[in-house]
């Protein structure tokens, strides 16, 4: 057993996805009136993600982290709870004001490659068969976090072993659908 924890969800053994499943619903750690925000499909891209702004449970040092179209997303229970973490940020994170567990993520900016996909922690959802993830993004900003730097090593090798490739930005695909969204806003984009 290693002794590097990264998040509950991949120390404890990363849980398959469910073929043909199709959604559920979140729910904040409140023990009573729990805010409930329901997503009406299946994710995609989920990863960790080691950056300071986006939601961990309690002693993780990564968070868990997909995205799904925002049209898919509803507040179903206890919206009054939520408010916006940091305004200003790209993703607005609409957390709860008595637990904090971040419901939702959305990107309020039309001009930024990812406008329309609001982002999840589907370990908020009761339900199982939500998409694994498949790669670790931000890996060196758990240092900002107070994770010492002489553990890094060990953290990136019990990444790969649970087959998520790590990664200091996003995943290479990711980084090139920001690119290129980039090099249309510049009118320098080129197909082959
Ligand atoms: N090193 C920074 C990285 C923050 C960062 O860029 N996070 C990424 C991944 S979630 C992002 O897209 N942030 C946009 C935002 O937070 O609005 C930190 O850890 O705070
Ligand atoms: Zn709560
Ligand atoms: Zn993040």
């Amino acid at each position: 057993m290693s002794t590097v924890h990264l998040h509950p969800s991949l120390d404890n053994g990363i849980r398959p996805e469910q073929p043909g499943f199709s959604g559920g619903t979140l729910q904040c750690l409140c023990a009573t009136d729990k805010v409930e925000v329901k997503v009406a499909a299946q994710t995609l891209h989920n990863h960790a993600c080691g950056c300071t702004k986006c939601w961990k449970p309690a002693g993780a040092t990564f968070a868990v982290i997909a995205v799904v179209p925002r049209d898919k997303v509803s507040v179903v229970a206890h919206g009054e709870k939520l408010h916006i973490v940091d305004e200003s940020a790209v993703i607005q994170r609409h957390a709860c004001r008595a637990c904090g567990a971040h419901l939702f993520g959305r990107i309020e900016n039309k001009d930024h490659a990812f406008y329309g996909l609001d982002f999840v922690h589907t370990e908020l959802s009761p339900q199982q068969g939500w998409a694994a993830p498949g790669f670790a993004a931000f890996v060196s900003s758990v240092i900002e976090s107070g994770t010492p730097p002489s553990q890094m090593e060990a953290i990136r090798k019990r990444l790969r072993e649970l087959s998520l490739e790590p990664y200091d930005c996003l995943s290479p695909p990711l980084m090139d659908a920001l690119a290129t969204h980039a090099a249309k806003q510049k009118g320098t984009y080129r197909e082959a």
